[in-house]
């Protein structure tokens, strides 16, 4: 992993490469490259023996032009500043190219939580929920699950928030239970939205979906899930990884044994079925139809992309290709369906959570799914228009140029403050 690589830097050049074929000025560009504002706490919590120990935790609340600010919580050592800061970016953009009513925002704090317990893991996020409650709220901004957290956590910021706030107000977060009203398909959603951009993306190449083989890296919620749901679509999964390493059987093998393999031994190396190891570089340079990176950051650098071999790329993860990477891929014509599109499945059924919350009106999986899927096949459609209007070789700008151009427009009507 090319962890040197800034994903700020990242989200930026991103931002400068679309805004070439944009007619929106300078300035408004410069706006919509930066957080609006970032907290950085430290988070001091007493530990199972009775110490003490800090944490570092972050909120980026990067543009809330066209709604409250929403987006993930990430626990991770490898959480920074600039992380949150690009994080809250991609959300930014994301929102506006499934055009939902939100702005983006992103969190984390500095943890691996396989080193604490249950008992201390609540303390930390009921800590971290008690700095949040100022600047959280269902119209201010929405935090949601992200790597390493999921709807235990989303619970247990709900609770704090609502306690100290003396107030009942589920849609301050989404992501959580069913029974703390979460909605049905929140779970599936992100790895939902990858194989339905994956599917039209092979309808707009021509290329059949049935029998095409598949490599996943990383099979956490993400992952895992576009896996099972890309088999069921007829395709065959022959590769998959994770933090421990990679597995492969040429002719394909059942992604949800596998996960039940990772579920029991915790990960999915060792699972019978594709008995082959192979290295998580190998797993995202095999020769397949199709690559779904539901990993970290950087994982695919200039270098590695020079031995990338699939024909098309869905990115569940935020920003899996550093700008070096998307070069290369662009003079190979892999077609590369950004994570603002790829993954927005997640944060499009948040919406959908937070809209069920407000109305306190509760959908059916089948309409969350149906809703999901117009959203997703309507963001690829405004994609390949722009793609084909502004003759882009690269998705990804051609995403850059839908989704800047919807904020820029939704911060020039606001007009300005005298
Ligand atoms: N959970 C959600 O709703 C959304 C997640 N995403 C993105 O999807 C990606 C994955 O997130 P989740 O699935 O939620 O996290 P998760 O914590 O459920 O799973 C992460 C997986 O990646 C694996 N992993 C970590 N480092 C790896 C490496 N170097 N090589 C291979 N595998 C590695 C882990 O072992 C785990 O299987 C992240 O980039 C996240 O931001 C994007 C949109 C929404
Ligand atoms: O569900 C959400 O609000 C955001 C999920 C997220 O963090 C992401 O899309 O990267």
């Amino acid at each position: 992993m090319a962890g040197e690589i800034n994903p700020f830097a990242s989200l930026q050049s991103q931002i400068d490469e679309a805004a070439t074929y944009l007619d929106v000025d300078d300035d408004v560009i410069e706006r919509l490259k930066h957080p609006e504002r970032v907290l950085e706490t430290n988070l001091t919590v007493e530990l199972d023996d009775g110490s003490l120990e800090r944490f570092k935790a972050f909120r980026a609340q990067f543009n809330g032009d066209r709604g409250p600010y929403k987006g993930g919580i990430r626990y991770h050592p490898q959480v920074s500043r600039d992380e949150v800061k690009a994080l809250s970016g991609w959300m930014t953009y994301k929102t506006a190219i499934v055009d939902i009513p939100l702005g983006g925002g992103k969190g984390g704090i500095v943890v691996d939580p396989a080193d604490y317990s249950e008992t201390e893991l609540e303390r930390l996020t009921r800590t971290f929920a008690t700095e949040l409650t100022p600047i959280i709220g269902e119209d201010k901004d929405i935090p949601a699950p992200d790597v390493n957290t999921g709807q235990r956590e989303m619970n247990w910021i709900k609770d704090t928030y609502e306690t100290l706030e003396n107030t009942t107000e589920p849609g301050v977060i989404t992501g959580k239970n069913l029974a703390s009203g979460g909605s049905e398909g929140r779970v599936e959603a992100t790895g939902r939205s990858t194989v339905i951009a994956a599917r039209e993306a092979f309808d707009y190449l021509d290329k059949d979906l049935e029998g095409a083989t598949v490599a996943v890296q990383g099979y956490g919620n993400a992952g895992w899930i576009a896996a099972k749901l890309i088999d069921e679509m007829g395709a065959t999964v022959v590769a998959a990884s994770d933090s421990s390493g990679g597995i492969y059987n040429a002719d394909g093998f059942d992604p949800v044994a596998a996960k039940t393999h990772k579920n029991e031994t915790g990960s999915v190396v060792g699972y019978p079925e594709a008995d082959e190891e192979i290295t998580n570089e190998d797993v995202l340079t095999l020769d397949v139809d199709l690559l779904i990176p539901a990993a970290l950051e950087n994982a695919i650098d200039g270098g590695l992309a020079e031995d990338v071999e699939a024909d098309v790329i869905s990115e569940a993860a935020n920003g899996p290709l550093t700008p070096e990477a998307d070069r290369v891929l662009e003079d190979e014509d892999v077609f590369v369906i950004p994570d603002i599109l790829a993954n927005a499945g997640g944060v499009t059924v948040s919406y959908f959570e937070w809209v069920q919350n407000r109305q306190r009106f509760y959908w059916s999986e089948q309409k969350v799914n149906a809703e999901l899927e117009e959203t997703i096949v309507d963001a690829f459609d405004a994609l390949v228009d722009a793609i084909e209007e502004n003759e882009l070789d690269n998705p990804r700008t051609g995403a850059y140029v839908v989704a800047i151009q919807r904020v820029a427009n939704a911060f020039g009507e606001a007009g300005s403050f005298p």
